[in-house]
Parts: structure tokens; sequence; C-alpha cells
């Protein structure tokens, strides 16, 4: 009744008003929990509760949002990495959404996916006969959205083109992609500046698997302009009696029997009463890639060492919990207009609302071999790398195992086409971000033994593997090939920072300054992967040495895709409701 009357998942406040038990508890009301919830409970056959430590916020705070106001303290963690010793010692702010719908609710809405050789990485990673290869993940990305092609007058005026069967249109899915109603006029010199860059690809549509010039979609609804996310898709308006979620709780570990995972201990956040729910079928842990780590360490599964330290009883001794960490990395290459002001085109009006454009639209993503002709240099030299030198000392045979992996994958990638290294968002406005779609450096996510139950430490050891430094140099090298375009001559571009004649040594010091080594995407704290590599779970997302315990969320992810992270998110909990609904029978 209560759910019927507010209209959306029974939300609880206190431990008191949920039931003793249920058949799925899932740990985190985020991107994937949501998914996964509504995904679960939708026949009615089930029971699910979701354990959220933020809150629900107002509908029109979020979703009016563009992301641009991520930063505040109302609707992200507090959390800073450790100072890095390649950035100068600088520490990290580490962004992630703390509310109902998670990361969905605060990130810039860029929504594309990775490359088709990226996704076969992940199969070729998950050994013999994985599922999580192209073929594999697309028909679960397809399913997770509803795709709004852009308007006539878009399409027309800007080059957008879009390829319908690598979309999901399900009416009944509430979760869109979808352009805006208003484009840039001087984005178009851009758009002819870049493909017009050697050996630029420019594929029908991005979400394809290939790399290349392109528009992408933002996950918007296209009737009101407003953030589509996980709490609009998969939890406003969904009324069902057994679909509960209790805000304002954390859950602090995993109940077990033996290695069967039985249920959760919880506290109201900021307090140490002690709360426990069972679940009769599965505990799913979707706390995303910061905070899964932290759950199972404290779970007793995780490095043995690192355990040990902690004085927590080891359940399972898995060393890759919180190992392999990886994000993208950027910076931004200023510019400005030495003559005029630039492009402003007069044979184009557009109308429509300005207001509507999130993320950035358009943008070349691509691969090193496109970028420059050093890229074989670059792979010879990243494979002829002694592996263990760029892990941090002690590191577990077997993640050396993986790192050994990922070395042959990324070597592989290196050397495509069709595998993106480079993002460089084009806005219509001279220089701006270059991004690194794939680092080298893996970082480390773990407790603080002193204190386990506090944030956990975040260590991305940014340019540990100089082979990251190599392929910025390269970015901003690129940058500035691109700003020579002809199309750009009239207005004579001028490079600020780091200035054109800043190369060598002095390039690499400057990078040291203003690296950022994050976009909000870290994965892989928990990687599908073999045991012996390094992996937390195994490719049916099953915590490796237990039962009825998964993790579904970006910290499965074994390696970046070329893309911004959140489509593959919503591709994972996908994909991982079959597996479940698979061992329902
Ligand atoms: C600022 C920002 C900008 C971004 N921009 C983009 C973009 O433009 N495009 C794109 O594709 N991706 C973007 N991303 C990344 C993308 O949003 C994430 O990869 C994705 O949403 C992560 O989903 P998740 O389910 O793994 O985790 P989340 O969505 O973060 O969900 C985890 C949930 O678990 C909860 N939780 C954690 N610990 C506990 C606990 N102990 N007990 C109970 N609950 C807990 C959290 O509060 C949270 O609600 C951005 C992210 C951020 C933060």
């Amino acid at each position: 009744e209560e759910a019927t009357r507010f209209g959306h998942a029974k939300i609880l406040q206190r431990g008191s008003q949920i039931d003793e038990a249920y058949d799925y508890v899932i740990v985190g009301a985020g991107t994937a929990g949501l998914t996964l919830a509504d995904r679960l409970s939708a026949d009615g056959k089930y029971a699910v509760l979701v354990i959220e430590y933020c809150y629900p916020i107002s509908d029109e705070t979020i979703a009016r949002s563009d992301g641009r106001n991520f930063l505040d303290p109302g609707i992200s963690y507090n959390i800073s990495s450790i100072p890095q010793v390649n950035m100068n010692n600088r520490k990290q702010a580490v962004i992630i959404g703390c509310c109902v719908g998670g990361s969905s609710a605060i990130n810039g809405m860029v929504f594309v996916r990775g490359t088709k050789p990226e996704y076969d990485g992940w199969a070729e990673l998950g050994g013999p006969g994985s599922t999580w290869n192209w073929e594999g993940v697309l028909p679960y990305f397809k399913k997770a959205s509803h795709f709004n092609p852009p308007t006539e007058e878009m399409a027309r005026n800007f080059n957008v083109t879009w390829n319908p069967d690598v979309w999901g249109q399900d009416p009944a899915n509430k979760l869109y992609a979808s352009y805006p109603n208003y484009g840039i006029p001087s984005i178009i010199p851009f758009y002819k500046a870049m493909a017009k860059m050697r050996n630029m690809p420019i594929p029908e549509d991005g979400a394809s698997g290939k790399s290349g010039l392109f528009w992408n979609p933002t996950s918007m609804d296209n009737k009101n302009y407003w953030r589509s996310y996980s709490r609009t898709a998969h939890f406003d308006g969904i009324a069902r009696k057994n679909y509960h979620i209790i805000t304002m709780h954390k859950v602090k570990r995993i109940l077990f029997n033996g290695t069967t995972a039985t249920g959760v201990q919880f506290s109201p956040r900021d307090t140490d009463q002690i709360l426990t729910v069972i679940a009769k079928r599965e505990v799913i842990i979707s706390a995303g890639t910061v905070h899964t780590p932290q759950i199972l360490q404290n779970s007793g599964i995780g490095p043995k060492d690192l355990l040990q330290q902690a004085k927590i009883p080891v359940l399972i001794d898995l060393p890759g919990v919180g190992q392999n960490f990886q994000d993208h990395a950027f910076l931004s290459v200023n510019y400005q207009w030495g003559v005029g002001t630039g492009p402003v085109l007069s044979n184009i009006t557009q109308s429509g609302n300005a207001s509507t454009i999130a993320g950035p639209n358009l943008g070349a993503w691509i691969g090193l071999p496109t970028m420059t002709d050093d890229f074989e240099k670059i792979a010879s030299r990243y494979e002829s790398q002694d592996a263990a030198q760029y892990l941090p000392k002690n590191t577990h045979l077997t993640v050396l195992a993986g790192y050994r992996a990922f070395k042959k994958l990324h070597a592989k990638l290196l050397r495509s086409t069709d595998s993106n290294w480079l993002w460089l968002p084009l806005f219509g406005t001279p220089g701006g971000i270059v991004m690194s779609m794939h680092v080298v450096s893996h970082g480390t996510i773990n407790i603080d033994p002193e204190n386990p139950d506090a944030e956990p430490i975040v260590d991305y050891r940014a340019l540990s593997n100089p082979i990251d430094m190599d392929i910025m140099v390269e970015n901003i090298r690129y940058m500035r090939k691109f700003l020579k375009s002809e199309e750009f001559a009239p207005w004579k571009p001028t490079e600020t920072a780091p200035g054109i004649e800043i190369e060598g040594e002095e390039l690499r010091e400057w990078i040291r300054k203003v690296l950022i080594p994050t976009n909000f995407h870290p994965i892989a704290t928990a990687a599908k992967m073999p045991k012996e590599m390094g992996g937390v779970v195994d490719e049916q997302l099953r915590v490796h040495g237990t039962k009825r315990l998964r993790v579904v969320d970006g910290s499965i992810m074994p390696l970046l895709p070329g893309a911004n992270t959140q489509q593959s998110v919503y591709m994972i909990a996908e994909k991982a409701v079959d597996l479940i609904k698979a061992e329902q029978r």
C-alpha cells in the first residue's frame, strides 16, 4: 500500500521496518544496484531489499543537473587519494555519487561504450569460453537503454549519424539515450578539421564498437531534456510490494555460514548499532569500485596480509580484492584564438534549448596508430618491460600474473586502430581536454588497517608505469597537430598552457603538475578474472571461493573500456540479471 502511495519502491528509514529475510539483498542503490533491484523484483516472485548509505534527494535537484554540480558535498562522498608521488605529491578528490541513483545521479551523462577489441579483451582475460566478448555484451547494451534518434534538424546541420541496429528501443525502458536539440554552430569547423586528420575513421555510430570521430548521445530524457539515470529508470514510478529500499544505512560486512553468504550486517549511518538481514537466495554487492573492496575485505575476503594487519579473521585469502584499480586520466591543453573570436558560422541557425547540452556530444575517440607513427615504438617498449617493476612491492604472484596478461592484451590494443587510447572531446572552442582512455599503471583501494570502517585508502599510483606518460605526451602532440588544421588558420590558435615550445623533459614536468588521474571512472577492484590471475569474481560474477555472493558494479570490469563507464555498468547489471535468473530454476 505504502509503496503504491509514493509511486516508487518502498523507502524505509529504520532498520525495524525491514522484513527479517529477503530473497535478494543488494548493497548500494547506485547505477547497477537499482537496475538489478528493478529487474529482479519485476515478476513479483522474489523479495528484494536494497540497502543504501546515502539518501534520496529531490528529483528536481538531480534531474535538472547536468553533472556540473558534482562537487556538491550533499550528493558526493568526501574522499581524497593518498599523495601521488609522480604528481608532485598532489592528492586527488575521489568523486562518487552519494544518493539514491549513486554516480549515475551526478555524472556528466556522456553515454558511450568501448570498442569491440576492448570487450573481446574482457573475454580474453576471463579465459576460454568467456561470454563477455563483444557479441556477448552487445545484447545487454541494447537491453539497457532506449535510444532516441536526434531531431532531423540536428542530424542535418551537424552530420549526426547513427545505426539503430546497435541500440534498443523497448518502449518500456525508461533509461534514455538522447541527443540534445541544440548544437553549437562553431563546432562545425572542428568536425571538419578532425574529419581531415590523417586516417581518421568516421563510423556511422560510435556505439557499433568502432573508434573514430562521432556524435554520441547523453543519458537524457528527450521529452523534458532532464537527466535519465538509474533512479528515473529503475525506481521512480515502480510500486511493488516486493521491492524495498532502506536509505541512510551502511553495510559493514557480509554474514556467512562457512563460505555461503547468508545475509549482511549493517548500521544506521554514523552509528555502531548492529542490524542484520537474511538473504535467502543471494547477497549482491553493488557498492561501486571504491566501497565494494572495503565490504569484501571487512568480511574477511581479501589479501591475507592486509586482513591480518587489520585483525580481521581471514575467510578467503583472495589477493586481488582492491588491486588492479584503473581510471581514465586527463589534463587540459589551453588555447586561445590569436586573431578575432573564432569561427561563428553564419549559414546555420540551430533552434532549441542550449541548456540541453550536458556532456560533450562530439569527440574523437582514437587508437594510438591513428595518433602517432611512434605507436610501434611505444608498444615494443611496453612489451619489453619487466611487469614486476611496476606493481607495489610484495604484490601477490597471482596479481602479477594478471598484470602480465594485461600487458599482453594492452600491447595488442596499442597497435589497434579500433581501441580508444585518446578521447578528444570537441566543444567548438580551441584546446581543452585530452583524456587517456586506457592506463597501464594499476593502483589499489584497500581498507585502512588502523580503521577499516573509515573511508578506504585510494592510491591511483598515477604514472607509476612510464608508458602512461609517453601516451599523455602523444595526446598533447595530437592536440597540437589538430590545432594546426587549415580550418583554424584565420584565427591563429595560440597555446597558452603548457605553451607550444614546451617539449621533452619540461613537458613531462608540466604533466606531473597538472595531470588529473581520474575522470571518475574507477574500475577493476573486484575484477572478473580467474583467481590465478588476481581476479575476484568468476564469469558469473560470483566471488571466488564463495557461494551465493556476487559483485555487480563497475568494480568487476577487468580492463577500462575506451569509453566513459556508465553504459558498461548498466550492461553489466543487465547481463548479471540473466546470470542470476539462470540459477533460479
Ligand atoms: C562526477 C562523475 C562524472 C561522471 N561522468 C560520466 C559520464 O559522463 N559518462 C559516463 O559514462 N560515466 C560517467 N561517470 C561514471 C559512472 O557514473 C560510473 O561508472 C557508474 O555510475 C558507477 O556505477 P556503480 O553501480 O558501479 O556505482 P555507483 O553508481 O556509485 O553506486 C554505488 C552505490 O553504493 C552505495 N554504497 C557504497 N558503500 C555502501 C555501503 N557500505 N552500504 C550501503 N551503500 C553503499 C553508494 O552510496 C552508491 O549509491 C561519472 C562519475 C562521476 C562520479
